[in-house]
């Protein structure tokens, strides 16, 4: 079987992610003896330089003739001075979302056993560990409703976006928070704001309602603003956060944090067909890019949630995560995910790369 992935680096530190990426690919490949065709494509800033727009249309039908799309990141300062919609997040990442349907985004972020110093949290509370499943809800809410705008003049100049989430879109979200409790620690936690806003309200009776289907998975309901505390407090008590679009991209950068860096979190955005664009949860990294201290894993762990969910090769993407853990267990780090004194030891972005491809040759 031969499958094609089409590959959209973008800005930043994403092709220099992406190279790792590639790296560790092309060791699964040759272990387990896989035919994978790559396509690469400029994406967002890179492609507003080279094409003048953020998504050509050449990058669009490449995907579209993909199997899957391994994408990087997008924006950064240079690009921020144009019209919102030209700019690489509006003008290219949320419309690749929309065009593909993306609407489920999992994120999944666990402080693996050992590696508790590498959170920022109180030792008491990292000691206890945790494993979280982000299930962002990707294409709804207050992301893409319309009117989105500015009117007026002066003073009296206002700017306004709409949030808004049919039953059918809470609804198949929901489903699939459900069901991924089901298969870990069978329980839900739905984040939402119901004690202000209309779209919450509806959020929480339709979960309530999706809830009767799944007698064995446990549901909690909880407010944004508590739920980004109850995180640092008790992360461990926690297993599916189910959210909408906005809270789950807040919530995601903290349980990325919470593990020891955004450079952790990877990401599979995903329609109901098995489409599917994967990416780190992390952006561009302007402050860092260009000097190789990038962390590749969330790229990398991002390449295997590819194998996994689009191309159905379970053996090649956990080999990767294993490799992974490989590292991150011999204290392979990058910088960000060390104390200043312990700085001198941390690894590029390159060797991080090496590391864990070698790892996948040898088979751990
Ligand atoms: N999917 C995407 O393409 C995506 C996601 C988020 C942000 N962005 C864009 O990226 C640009 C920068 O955004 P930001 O600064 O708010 O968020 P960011 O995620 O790029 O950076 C936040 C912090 O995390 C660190 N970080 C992120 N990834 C890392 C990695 N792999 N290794 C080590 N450290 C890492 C950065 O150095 C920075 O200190 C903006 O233009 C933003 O819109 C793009
Ligand atoms: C870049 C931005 C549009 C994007 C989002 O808000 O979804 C990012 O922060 C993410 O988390 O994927
Ligand atoms: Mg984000």
């Amino acid at each position: 079987m031969s499958y094609q992935v089409a590959v959209l680096a973008g800005d930043g530190i994403g092709p220099e992610v992406m190279a790792e990426a590639r790296k560790v690919l092309k060791e699964v490949e040759a272990r387990f003896e896989l035919d994978i065709e790559y396509a690469e494509y400029d994406v967002g800033g890179i492609a507003i330089d080279n094409h003048g727009c953020p998504l050509p249309d050449s990058t669009l039908k490449g995907c579209e003739a993909s199997d899957a799309v391994l994408f990087g990141s997008v924006g950064g300062p240079k690009w921020e001075h144009l019209a919102p919609n030209d700019q690489p997040e509006r003008g290219a990442l949320l419309p690749l979302r929309g065009h593909f349907d993306l609407f489920c985004n999992l994120r999944p972020a666990k402080l693996h056993a050992g590696l508790e110093h590498m959170s920022p949290l109180r030792s008491d509370i990292s000691s206890r560990g945790f494993d979280v499943l982000c299930v962002r809800e990707l294409t709804g809410g207050i992301y893409f409703g319309k009117p989105k705008g500015r009117q007026g003049e002066g003073a009296d100049e206002e700017a306004f976006d709409t949030m808004r989430y049919s039953r059918r879109e809470i609804e198949r979200i929901a489903r699939i928070a459900f069901e991924a409790a089901q298969g870990r620690s069978k329980k839900v936690t739905s984040v939402d704001k119901a004690n202000v806003l209309a779209c919450s309200v509806l959020w929480r009776e339709v979960v309530e309602g999706v809830a009767q289907d799944f007698p064995d998975v446990e549901l909690e309901h909880i407010y944004i603003d508590n739920a980004t505390m109850q995180l640092l407090r008790r992360p461990n008590e926690f297993d599916v956060m189910l959210c909408s679009n906005l809270f789950g991209d807040i919530i995601s950068d903290e349980i990325a944090m919470l593990t020891g860096s955004m450079g952790l979190l990877s990401s599979a955005s995903l329609n109901s067909s098995g489409f599917g664009m994967y990416e780190p949860a992390g952006g561009s990294a302007p402050d860092i890019a260009g000097q190789g201290i990038a962390n590749p894993v969330a790229q990398i762990l991002s390449a295997a949630l590819l194998l996994r969910h689009s191309l159905k090769l379970e053996d090649a993407a956990s080999a990767i995560e294993r490799a992974v853990s490989k590292a991150l267990s011999a204290g392979y780090l990058t910088g960000e995910l060390l104390s200043s004194d312990e700085r001198h030891n941390a690894k590029s972005t390159s060797e991080m790369g090496d590391f864990i491809a070698n790892a996948v040759k040898e088979g751990v």
